[in-house]
């Protein structure tokens, strides 16, 4: 499958590399068991699209983690559309940290790649990112303490964000919301945003 012209325009000066990660991901990825074989023909409008909204989101030039990180969603796209930030990619299981570091070694990304559970790292970023990993509440537990005062946790979720936030409880002082996040020709997005009080 081929990428949209409205998809690529995301990756101003990382088309190319953004194309080499989608074959990388519907060959090795794909062979390796990190993505599932139905999902090559998906790879552009359930996968990399919907990390893109989360784009928006992020300040300029901060720290990102992206826990959970998988085969590289929404971390590495991340990375690829916005290059003024400072990425690292948390995961646990060495057989996905090594294709992530394949892929950083590929394609000449600046990422760092950390293997290991949220709980056990030890830095702290501006903004912790999530796709698919834990339930809300699950995911404030384990990466609470990576976010300092201000910061946040923007958590990829499907149409029942509301309804998961609602049965979140929240850590004293922290502030929460969802945002539906509508960009050209892409499906509606929900991104929980959960805040560390300054
Ligand atoms: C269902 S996969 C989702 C991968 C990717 N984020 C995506 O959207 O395709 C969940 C990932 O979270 C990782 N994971 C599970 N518990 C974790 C933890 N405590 N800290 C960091 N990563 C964790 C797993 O190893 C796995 O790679």
């Amino acid at each position: 499958m081929k990428p949209t012209a409205d998809l690529l325009a995301f990756f101003k000066g990382g088309e190319d590399q953004i194309q080499a990660f989608a074959q990388i991901l519907v060959t090795k990825g794909i062979e390796r068991g990190l993505i599932g074989p139905k999902e090559g023909d998906r790879i552009w409008d359930r996968h990399i699209a919907n990390c893109l909204p989360v784009t928006t989101l992020i300040p300029q030039g901060v720290r990102v983690v992206d826990i959970g990180s998988g085969a590289g969603l929404p971390g590495i796209v991340i990375a690829l559309a916005r290059p003024d930030l400072k990425m690292t990619l948390v995961e646990p299981l060495q057989r996905r940290v090594d294709f992530l570091n394949e892929v950083v070694i590929e394609l000449n990304l600046p990422i760092e790649v950390i293997r290991g559970r949220a709980q056990t790292v030890k830095k702290q970023f501006e903004v912790v990112t999530a796709r698919a990993v834990a339930p809300l509440e699950e995911l404030i537990k384990i990466s609470w303490h990576m976010i300092p005062r201000g910061g946040a946790l923007l958590a990829i979720k499907g149409a029942s964000a509301e309804d998961e936030l609602a049965g979140t409880s929240l850590k004293k002082g922290s502030t929460a919301k969802v945002h539906e996040i509508s960009l050209p020709n892409l499906p509606v997005a929900r991104v929980v945003e959960v805040r560390k009080g300054a």
